[in-house]
């Protein structure tokens, strides 16, 4: 499966996580949804096993599904794509591309990169798991057309993903990606938890990305979807 059919034609897509618990029957009404693709993917206590589980439980379904690596223990063959994080407002090269450098050494005999592609992250909440892990640092407004321009312009990276995993993000801000982001295709995610949400954030970016609401209630998640 093509890089461009997993997300450059993704409106919508659900993220879901491998070390959360979610009934089969929630399951299905995700995945037989309108949605347009699953990225499975997370930041503790990602498994071999639980990745595994997942994989196999969301196949029964025709819905597109890639991985996030986030770990080189937890990567399973068998995914449409795998999607590699690159953390950009960091100090910490390894979250930028150090750790992805040794994974490449590492498992050479077994890369395909046609299955492959990178996935730019500025990670805008401070709170998130993500942002703690990577050691992020704070992105403030008015440095967010830099960092746009710089991935867009400069990189001319395929994806800009804006990630307020936890919380809703600031509309301001994605207006300003929106108006900077030229090339790049523009992934949001974070907080989206209804309709009005969606809507809003998919003026804005190219893909919208919805996780946790899925773990708390599967109306309000289905809800997200706006085609
Ligand atoms: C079979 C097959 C295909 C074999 C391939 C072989 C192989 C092992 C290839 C490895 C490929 C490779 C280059 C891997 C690199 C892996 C790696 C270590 C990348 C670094 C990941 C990274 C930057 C992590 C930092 C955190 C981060 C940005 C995570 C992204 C996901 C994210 C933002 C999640 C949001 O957080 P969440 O967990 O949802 O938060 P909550 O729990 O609060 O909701
Ligand atoms: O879990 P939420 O807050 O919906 O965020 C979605 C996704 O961007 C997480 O990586
Ligand atoms: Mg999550």
């Amino acid at each position: 499966m093509g890089v461009f059919y997993m997300l450059k034609e993704c409106r919508h897509v659900f993220k879901l996580d491998p070390a959360k618990d979610i009934t089969d029957e929630a399951l299905a009404k995700i995945c037989e949804s309108e949605t347009d693709a699953i990225i499975v993917g997370g930041t503790d206590g990602i498994t071999e096993d639980n990745v595994l589980n997942l994989m196999a439980r969301v196949r029964r379904f025709s819905v597109p599904v890639a991985l996030e690596v986030t770990s080189t223990e937890a990567v399973v063959p068998g995914f449409d794509h795998y999607f590699i994080p690159a953390v950009f407002n960091t100090k910490d090269i390894r979250w930028q591309h150090g750790l992805m450098l040794q994974a490449l050494a590492e498992y050479s005999h077994l890369i395909d990169y046609s299955e492959m592609s990178l996935l730019p992250y500025i990670i805008m909440n401070e709170e998130c798991k993500a942002f703690e892990k990577s050691d992020a640092e704070r992105v403030t407004h008015e440095m967010v057309p830099h960092y746009i321009n710089m991935l867009d312009k400069l990189y001319q990276t395929s994806y800009i993903y804006i990630e307020y995993s936890g919380t809703y993000g600031d509309p301001e801000v994605m207006r300003m990606v929106r108006d900077n982001a030229a090339h790049s295709h523009v992934i949001y995610g974070g907080g989206i938890g209804g309709r009005d949400e969606a809507r809003e954030m998919a003026q804005y970016a190219d893909t919208i990305v919805v996780g946790n609401v899925i773990y708390d209630s599967t109306k309000k998640a289905l809800r997200t979807i706006i085609k």
